[in-house]
């Protein structure tokens, strides 16, 4: 078999870049096509360093080839990403933090704290250095999963600056807006009052050296949301599903907000919690109550990778619920099934620093990151 350049050009014009007018010829994504026997190399280059564009990109362009000129063609995509200077873009970063990875839900009470508060203890005993931002001005509820809530962070000297020293426990630092409401009070925020009181989290804290901030989110799509994307440059961001239809609609939402044009901050993955669940007595036994794969199928259809599944199993609540979190028990199946979901986030991390650019925090001047999302 010999491949024409010519019929593959011309197969390339019947598809565009995601997002883009022109077809891939017209528009130069298409840099150069070389083709040997039945092989052919495609060079790319693209104006955006989003992943999900990139992953279709090369799909589409290996499929529309074995379409439309050879199925047997052995088709090659080099992605080369020329992204334009964002002038509205800038960065802030901070000295000494390394990853910063958001935790996102759409729907409340699928288990973002809980996911968020396991993988944080599994980086520690794994040997990073980590830290919990706790975002979530509607719930707070980090410092009752790692058993601090009566403490107060103290203050400390950092170079003739007093900042905030996080509280610590299982090897993880945390710090929370938690600590500065009383439990029983509804504490009613307004967008800039919570965003102030996020940045003293931030900026004001004596975070360290960390290779890992875990940011747990409040859930939905929001202001606070903008706020710390504003504040951060994210890393990335993993979003945490059950199975439901409910939870995965406001899921998709979820992710479609980070990956908005004026966002742009890399989905990481999605996690399925309560996949199933499991009776201590019977642990062969998987009942589906929330539905089957639901979050796994969500990821498929968003191109964006599927992190792993946490069953619905009592102890995850009961050791919530008493500040030591399941991922601690030595020796259990869970204490394996959340290292396996660490690991992953870890690949995913590491995925994304070789791929893109370092995030750097948005400075939202426009409507434009307060449009809604079309996808
Ligand atoms: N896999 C699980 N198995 C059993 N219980 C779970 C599991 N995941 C979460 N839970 C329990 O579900 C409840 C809600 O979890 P969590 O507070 O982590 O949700 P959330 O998404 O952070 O909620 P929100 O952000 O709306 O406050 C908690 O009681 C928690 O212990």
């Amino acid at each position: 078999m010999k491949l024409d350049k010519q019929q593959i050009l011309s197969a390339l014009e019947t598809i565009t870049v995601s997002g883009e007018g022109k077809n891939m010829v017209e528009s130069g994504a298409v840099q150069n096509v070389i083709t040997f026997a039945d092989e052919v190399i495609v060079d790319l280059s693209l104006s955006t360093p989003a992943m999900h564009i990139k992953k279709r990109a090369e799909s589409d362009v290996v499929k529309t080839i074995q379409e439309k000129v050879h199925p047997d063609a052995k088709v090659k995509v080099n992605i080369k990403v020329n992204a334009p200077e964002k002038p509205q873009i800038k960065g802030k970063n901070i000295p000494g933090i390394h990853n910063i990875v958001a935790v996102a839900s759409g729907k409340g009470g699928v288990g973002k704290s809980t996911i968020t508060a396991n993988i944080a203890v599994t980086l520690a005993k794994m040997g990073f250095k980590v830290g919990v931002l706790d975002a979530d001005i509607y719930g707070p509820s980090i410092p009752i999963m790692f058993d601090v809530a009566q403490e107060r962070p103290l203050s400390v000297n950092v170079n003739g600056k007093s900042k905030m020293k996080p509280v610590e426990n299982y090897g993880v630092k945390v710090l929370s807006i938690g600590f500065f409401t009383q439990p029983n009070q509804a504490v009613i925020w307004r967008g800039p009052m919570a965003s102030k009181a996020l940045n003293q989290l931030i900026f004001d804290a004596d975070w360290g050296e960390l290779d890992f901030m875990l940011v747990d989110l409040p859930p939905g799509t929001g202001d606070i949301h903008l706020s710390i994307m504003q504040s951060l440059p994210l890393t990335g961001a993993v979003v945490v599903s059950t199975p439901q239809n409910v939870a995965l609609a406001d899921a998709r939402k979820g992710v479609a907000m980070f990956q908005q044009e004026s966002i742009n901050v890399p989905v990481l993955g999605i996690v399925e919690n309560m996949a199933y669940f499991t009776p201590e007595e019977l642990p062969d036994n998987k009942y589906y109550i929330f539905g089957k794969e639901g979050a796994k199928n969500l990821a498929e259809d968003l191109e964006v990778p599927f992190l792993g599944e946490m069953p619905l199993v009592q102890s995850i609540r009961e050791s919530g619920d008493v500040g030591r979190p399941a991922a601690m028990q030595n020796g259990t199946l869970l204490e394996k099934a959340f290292e396996t979901l660490t690991r992953n986030i870890v690949q995913e991390t590491v995925n994304r620093n070789e791929n893109l650019p370092p995030t750097q925090a948005i400075q939202i001047t426009t409507m434009a990151g307060c449009s809604a999302v079309k996808k």
